[in-house]
């Protein structure tokens, strides 16, 4: 194990009571200072590989080190070098923000004498300093998410895990919540986030594993993995049915107008060609759709998304599958937010 990696975990396999193989041969290595997502959809396993990280699971087998703790042999030791934050938020409701951080001190055995300091500085960092007597009860969504963050940093861990921390917050606190999260990140945090949100990926991870069915399927940065498409994608809308986007596939395909072999694909009103020359040789093909007697109702270029890159991998789009949260509803109490 390299002291510069945070997290090492080779071959990993997590089979459940009942039979479910939940994780079947993970292998990950996150650096220092890193900040890793973990990307996939429903039931993919991200949850069970992030317990099994953090030591509240057993794997079935593999090894797995944390922050230079071998997880089956010193368990505790990586239990006091991480921070933890579960789907299910920890908050206490009855605890105002101050006395949950207090009550997150003392269960994390930090020193009486560091407790004050260190709590006012949280408060301050998750933008709750205003509201620090507040019963969390009163708290909306995002702000009960940031105290329950803010709780899993009190013993100042090298390393936090976060399970889905933003999922059902509105578009402005899920914001709020990523701006926080960098923070920590440039503090020098190691961060490893599981999130079912391509757009939470792309903004805040340097690197990515994306998992399916309990296996790595894709990983890299936002950015290689987007290049690994293989070009920029042209969207082709035409006036007729199926028959006609059928002959328009084979006029993208054939000889002379893209270099290489583009991908291309029906869409539901029209074709999608993915090609690295898709905007210099595009005009070329609205000119052989004419010449063919089919009719464009409208075209545009654009660089590969994540979920491009999801659809390559597993031939569905995550987003399809991923309920976004609602739009935001009235605000709630001193947050601004809603949940
Ligand atoms: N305690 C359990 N017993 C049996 N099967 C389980 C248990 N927990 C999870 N599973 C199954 O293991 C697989 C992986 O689940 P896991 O919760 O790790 O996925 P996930 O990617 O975190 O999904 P989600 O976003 O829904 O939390 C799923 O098929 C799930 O149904």
């Amino acid at each position: 194990m390299s002291e510069s990696l945070a997290i090492e975990a080779e071959n990993l396999e997590v089979v459940y009571g009942d039979g479910t193989e939940a994780v079947g041969g993970v292998s990950l290595s996150v650096p220092r200072g890193e900040f890793f997502g973990f990307l996939g959809p429903n039931g993919a396993g991200k949850t069970t590989t992030i317990k099994t990280l953090a030591t509240l699971l057993k794997p079935t087998s593999g090894r797995i080190r944390v922050n230079g703790y071998d997880a089956l042999e010193q368990p505790r030791k990586v239990r006091e070098s991480i921070g933890y934050m579960a789907q299910e938020t920890s908050v206490d409701p009855e605890l105002t923000a101050r006395e949950n951080l207090r009550f997150a001190c003392e269960s994390y055995g930090v020193r009486k004498g560091e407790r004050a300091e260190r709590i006012e500085e949280l408060l301050e960092l998750v933008d709750l300093a205003d509201v620090a007597t507040k019963e969390a009860k009163e708290f909306s969504g995002g702000m009960k998410k940031r105290l329950d963050a803010a709780t899993a940093l009190v013993h100042r861990p090298p390393l936090v895990f976060l399970d889905e921390p933003t999922t059902g917050l509105d578009p402005k606190a899920r914001n709020r919540l990523w701006d926080y999260f960098r923070r920590i990140n440039d503090r020098g945090t190691t961060i490893f986030l599981t999130t079912q949100y391509l757009e939470e990926a792309d903004q805040l991870c340097e690197r990515l594993g994306v998992i399916l069915d309990g296996e790595i399927v894709a990983e890299g940065s936002p950015a290689d993995l987007k290049q690994e498409v293989g070009g920029e994608i042209l969207n082709v809308r035409l006036e007729d049915g199926p028959e006609a986007r059928q002959r328009a596939v084979t006029v993208a395909q054939s000889a002379g107008i893209f270099p290489g072999t583009p991908s291309v694909e029906e869409t539901d009103d029209g074709i999608s060609v993915t090609t690295p020359t898709a905007r210099q040789h595009g005009t070329d093909l609205l000119v052989a759709l004419r010449d063919e007697g089919l009719t464009v109702t409208g075209f545009d270029v654009r660089a590969p998304t994540l979920d491009d890159v999801f659809l390559a991998i597993t031939g569905e789009h995550l987003d399809d599958e991923v309920a976004e949260p609602e739009p935001a509803s009235p605000p709630a109490a001193d947050g601004g937010e809603s949940q």
